[in-house]
């Protein structure tokens, strides 16, 4: 439907169609009334916001009405937003690639949350950047994900270190002494899909991460949860499960085009208030392009309706339709 000259901006704003069309379609035009507010409430909730942080922000909206005089509904969207952008941007991170050699990523998630996507993805990113990649396949548990990914790192020129029916700790621990000894520059470990539930499968992260760390004292550096947005609410459940057996340095959160739940990344940067885990990607259609960098004013804009290049709270300058470049930051 679009072609491939369009821009991430509308990439964002189409992807999140399903998940703003309730918010956006109270905004007639009408009067700022309590009715209004309520519905704003339901809206947001209705989106996965979750009930305390819907709550939260109405608060918040509440007074910026009150205490700046804003009467018109297109001043409150603009209100809404810059509340939505306050509690999105601590968010906001990309990853810094030269700080450890090899630097030593470990992918985990629930099954098909689209963890192979986003290590093609980074790997991509990674070598657009002049890195040298090494995979590790870490998902022993299902010879069609180690296969798949030796196909993909073959066409794409990435050399994976895989086992056959090997134990995933004994993989990743090959592949980060084999990255350590051949000076490459970031090992990226996948690891098989599991759910919270399973509580082996959950210890078993532990001693996958403990396996990194022999290899090289401190590894893995980063701990990616991939998540599929669709599942809304319960993602928090995972982020937290996921955190406990494999102490998260950072999210991808994947298929928001397909959902109504998208608001959930707010739920997500209200669980730990004072620094919310950094979103690094976020999946708003099947191709690779389409895992595109979190930031928190375009997404913000496409949520309330706003066109995704209006500029931030403070600012003048509108967002620009190139991607930022990620994988950057210090
Ligand atoms: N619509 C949509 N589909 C996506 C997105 N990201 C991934 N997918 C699709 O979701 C499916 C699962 O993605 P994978 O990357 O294979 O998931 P996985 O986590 O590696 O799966 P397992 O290996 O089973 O754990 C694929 O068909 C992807 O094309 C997205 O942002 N939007």
């Amino acid at each position: 439907m679009f072609g491939s000259s369009e821009g991430w901006l509308s990439r964002l704003k189409n992807g999140l169609e399903r998940t703003r069309v309730n918010i956006v379609g109270l905004f007639t035009g009408g009067v700022v009334d309590e009715d209004f507010l309520e519905e704003l409430e339901f809206a947001l909730i209705s989106a996965d916001v979750g009930v305390q942080t819907s709550s939260r922000i109405l608060q918040r909206l509440r007074n910026a009405i009150k205490l700046r005089g804003l009467k018109t509904q297109d001043e409150v969207r603009l209100a809404l937003r810059d509340e939505i952008v306050a509690m999105l941007r601590p968010a906001e991170a990309d990853l810094d690639l030269d700080r450890e050699k090899p630097l030593v990523i470990m992918m985990v998630g629930v099954n098909g949350a689209g963890k192979t996507t986003s290590i093609g993805k980074l790997a991509k990113l990674f070598a657009e950047r002049g890195k040298s990649v090494l995979l590790a396949a870490g998902d022993t548990f299902r010879a069609a994900a180690r296969e798949q990914l030796a196909v993909w790192g073959e066409r794409n020129r990435i050399e994976v270190i895989s086992q056959e029916g090997g134990d995933p700790a004994a993989v990743v621990f090959d592949a980060v002494s084999a990255g350590r000894a051949r000076g490459i520059d970031i090992v990226i470990a996948d690891t098989a899909g599991r759910l919270p539930t399973q509580t082996n499968l959950m210890q078993e992260l532990s001693r996958i991460r403990r396996s990194q760390d022999k290899a090289l004292p401190g590894a893995p550096h980063e701990s990616i949860l991939v998540v599929d947005g669709t599942n809304g609410q319960n993602v928090l459940t995972q982020v937290e499960a996921f955190d406990a057996a494999a102490n998260l340095t950072g999210l991808i959160i994947t298929k928001l085009d397909g959902t109504a739940k998208g608001g959930v990344l707010l739920a997500i940067t209200q669980m730990r208030r004072e620094k919310p885990l950094p979103i690094l990607f976020i999946g708003v259609g099947e191709k690779l392009e389409h895992l595109q960098s979190f930031r928190a004013v375009p997404f913000a804009n496409a949520l309330v309706g706003l066109d995704p290049a209006t500029p931030g709270p403070g600012e003048d300058v509108p967002q620009t339709d190139e991607e930022p470049q990620d994988a950057e930051r210090a």
